[in-house]
């Protein structure tokens, strides 16, 4: 039988995809015996288990069949409400997503033309890189510091650059661990409404503050300027994963009437919809529960992070910088110039310890001599020895 050429018959979108280096790390990191700080894995030994359990069972006695059925494309309604009603805007503007990774997908899908600039963080998300890349955007990297994006170095690039739109984590950064000061986040807004540049801000750690004083949202501010959700040019992107499960797939997207039309209709493409009975269940918990277990995590990966910072400070040597989180999953590792810790993690995974090189988080490449570090899914024992190993490794390529 005549071959047939598969791989030409990929689609330049397809083509301009990559592997996503978290997942394909999380493939070798789920083998017992190595203590992982790779994916930004909430820890499950916090999960309320009972708490879902009874949450099904009620769900299934109220609607029966109805949360096994399909449903609308916007989401449940008591969950988008319950949403709107936080965020202090109509129904109308929340959409219900299959994860916030969906919401960044469908996001580039609706936004995104061949060749659009879209500003991002250097570093910055490597998912939200994933979702944007098969819309062949043109990436231009702001620089970080301590507070965040520089937004000096911002307003230079929008003086002669027209951007697209401008994706970023302003708390608790994946991958740094940073916050964007607020100073900073109304100049931001002020700068990006001026040159008409979208801002997608993604905050799945916005709850997970353990230390210092919160900051108003980018989108809060958005709406502010504006005085009116539909003219907001700030899109807000969160999540049930780190508050909640991560399993549930439950996440939402906050946007004006003309990207909400355009989103539901993408969604529409994609899954038709959240799964019905992930939706209700999360309705279920969102009054009680979720409180709780918000309360519960910022504690708990309160005291590794800090935990894990002592260890930091204590086995590696003093060539390596870290960020120091005030809340979320994450530090970030920076050595010198010439340790390439993508070559390095082979060895790291012998040492029966693994972490995500920083590379990947580029979108224009660079950062070999960074890593990512989380403290969430491992205990404080997991953490000591972890990090020990690490120290040795780091100390040995030095
Ligand atoms: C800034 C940001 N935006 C969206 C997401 C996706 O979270 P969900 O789809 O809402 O679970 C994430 C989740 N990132 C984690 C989880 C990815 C884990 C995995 O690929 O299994 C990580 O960086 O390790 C995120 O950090």
């Amino acid at each position: 039988a005549p071959a047939v050429d598969l791989g030409a018959a990929l689609s330049r979108r397809a083509q301009s995809m990559n592997a996503s280096a978290i997942r394909e790390i999380l493939k070798v990191t789920q083998r017992p015996e190595v203590i992982s700080f790779a994916g930004g894995l909430p820890a499950p030994e916090l999960f309320p288990i009972e708490e879902v359990r009874a949450a099904a069972n009620t769900v299934l006695d109220r609607y029966g069949p109805a949360a096994l059925q399909y449903s609308t494309t916007e989401g449940h309604p008591p969950l988008r409400e319950w949403l709107a009603a936080q965020a202090g805007i109509p129904a109308a503007n929340v959409q219900i997503m299959t994860g916030s990774q969906q919401g960044l997908d469908l996001l580039g899908k609706v936004l995104i033309d061949e060749g659009d600039t879209v500003l991002v963080e250097a570093p910055t998300y490597l998912g939200a890189l994933q979702s944007f890349q098969p819309y062949l955007p043109r990436y231009v990297q702001l620089p970080t510091d301590d507070g965040g994006i520089d937004v000096e170095a911002l307003e230079e690039v929008l003086k002669t650059t027209p951007a697209k739109l401008l994706y970023a984590v302003p708390n608790f950064q994946n991958p740094t661990g940073r916050t964007l000061s607020a100073e900073r986040r109304r100049r931001l807004v002020e700068l990006t409404a001026q040159y008409g540049v979208l801002v997608i801000e993604d905050d799945p750690y916005g709850q997970l503050r353990f230390t210092g004083e919160p900051a108003p949202s980018l989108y809060s501010l958005g709406l502010e300027f504006h005085g009116d959700p539909d003219r907001n040019h700030v899109i807000y992107s969160s999540s049930f994963s780190k508050t909640l499960v991560p399993g549930l797939r439950d996440a939402w997207v906050q946007a004006a009437a003309p990207i909400m039309t355009k989103l539901i209709q993408a969604k529409q493409g994609a899954d038709l919809h959240t799964p019905t009975f992930n939706q209700m269940i999360v309705a279920e918990l969102v009054q009680e529960v979720l409180p709780r277990q918000i309360e519960r995590v910022r504690q708990a990966y309160g005291e590794r992070a800090r935990f894990m910072l002592e260890r930091v400070q204590a086995d590696f040597p003093p060539e390596v910088a870290y960020t120091i989180p005030q809340g979320g999953m994450f530090l970030w590792l920076t050595l010198p110039q010439g340790v390439d810790t993508a070559a390095l993690l082979p060895a790291a995974v012998e040492r029966r310890v693994a972490y995500v090189p920083g590379s990947p988080f580029y979108a224009l490449g660079g950062g070999e001599n960074t890593l990512r570090l989380s403290y969430t899914s491992a205990t404080p024992a997991q953490i000591e020895t972890g990090i020990h190993a690490l120290g040795d490794l780091l100390r040995g390529a030095l």
